[in-house]
């Protein structure tokens, strides 16, 4: 662990490193499957979105690299999906609550049922956050998931004005996913795994092939698929309460194949965005305050940990080598987000 990390835009360049961390990462994580071409394919929609070389903002798939500064070493990644919804559906179950009353019976009561939506269009959604484990710990997992709304607050213009992040559902010690059993599995007829990774990999038109037609009611699920819904992987915890730090908040939503939840925030109140501010930087001796430090370029983004200080709201003293990690000079504006 290193406090020298800086997080830069991927490169095509980092296809060798991306591919470890694809292995890395293992088969539960999707977003980064082992295979060259979608590998490949992502590091070159990176590039695009980061140059704004794209028919439309919206279909930005920024991808961002954690480099130790000082070894050059690839400590993980994390990424942001300008708009979800515009090049392929996305879908979620949306947990509705129907009201049954009969005066005649005499008895009220609530019943849920799952209906399939596409209604997230244009959200922005973070992701694809992969830290290896010789860097775990020490604040890296908080800059590569913090370093995601510094870009967006660099160029909110790129990005829309909800963002939203999916959680993975349980998993249990078996490897059974109780929901897909006793949901997926009779209208897909494939494993769960398989079925992860056809989303992940094609144009989900199967899914709208293969998906029940009509809303699901919870009451005729089995007590184990009831009790998946909306709830996320051990796994997953910490990412969650991550989010919700940030003003993320459970969306009714979950996951069509595992039941894990949506969590939703407007961008404008997500904490570290909402926290940062704009300052000029001054070189000096100063560790009154600690936070992150951007270069607030969306088009070429660097962040980086940083200790300093923060005079009269406007100047943040730092370190040289703060700087350095940046590619910026004293007198140059920057973004910064202190811990309270
Ligand atoms: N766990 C899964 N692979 N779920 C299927 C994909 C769901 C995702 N919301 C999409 O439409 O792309």
């Amino acid at each position: 662990m290193s406090s020298s990390y800086v997080m830069r835009p991927a490169r095509l360049d980092d296809f060798d490193i991306l591919m470890q961390l694809a292995e890395e990462s293992g088969p539960g994580f999707t977003s980064l499957p082992v295979h060259e071409p979608i590998i490949r394919e992502r590091l070159e929609k990176s590039e695009k979105a980061f140059a704004g070389k794209l028919p439309q903002p919206q279909y930005g798939k920024y991808l961002m690299m954690m480099v130790d500064h000082e070894t050059g070493e690839v400590g993980g990644c994390s990424a942001v999906k300008a708009g979800v919804g515009i090049d392929q559906p996305f879908f979620n179950y949306r947990v509705i609550t129907i009201a049954q009353a009969s005066q005649a019976a005499d008895r009220r009561f609530d019943m849920d049922a799952l209906v399939l939506t596409n209604e997230f269009v244009g959200y922005t959604e973070v992701g694809t956050l992969f830290l290896r484990k010789a860097h775990r710990g020490g604040g890296a997992g908080r800059l590569l998931a913090q370093s995601r709304y510094l870009l967006m607050a660099a160029g909110p213009e790129r990005f829309g004005d909800m963002v939203l992040a999916e959680l993975r559902g349980v998993v249990d010690p078996e490897g059974r996913t109780p929901f897909w059993d006793a949901m997926g599995a009779h209208f897909f007829r494939m494993e769960f795994t398989e079925a992860d990774i056809l989303s992940a990999t094609t144009d989900n038109q199967f899914i709208l092939d293969l998906m029940p037609k009509y809303p699901i009611y919870v009451d005729l699920l089995p007590p184990e698929a009831r009790e998946v819904i909306g709830r996320v992987h051990a796994d997953g915890v910490g990412a969650l309460k991550l989010l919700e730090w940030e003003g993320f908040r459970f969306e009714r939503t979950v996951d069509i194949f595992d039941g894990g939840p949506l969590v939703a925030a407007p961008r404008s109140l997500i904490r570290t965005i909402r926290e940062s501010r704009l300052v000029t930087l001054q070189v000096g001796e100063a560790n009154t305050a600690s936070g992150l430090v951007s270069n607030d370029k969306a088009s070429d983004i660097r962040v980086t940990m940083a200790d300093g200080e923060l005079r009269d709201g406007a100047v943040f003293v730092t370190s040289p080598d703060v700087l350095d990690r940046l590619k910026l000079s004293p007198g140059d504006t920057a973004r910064i987000w202190l811990r309270s």
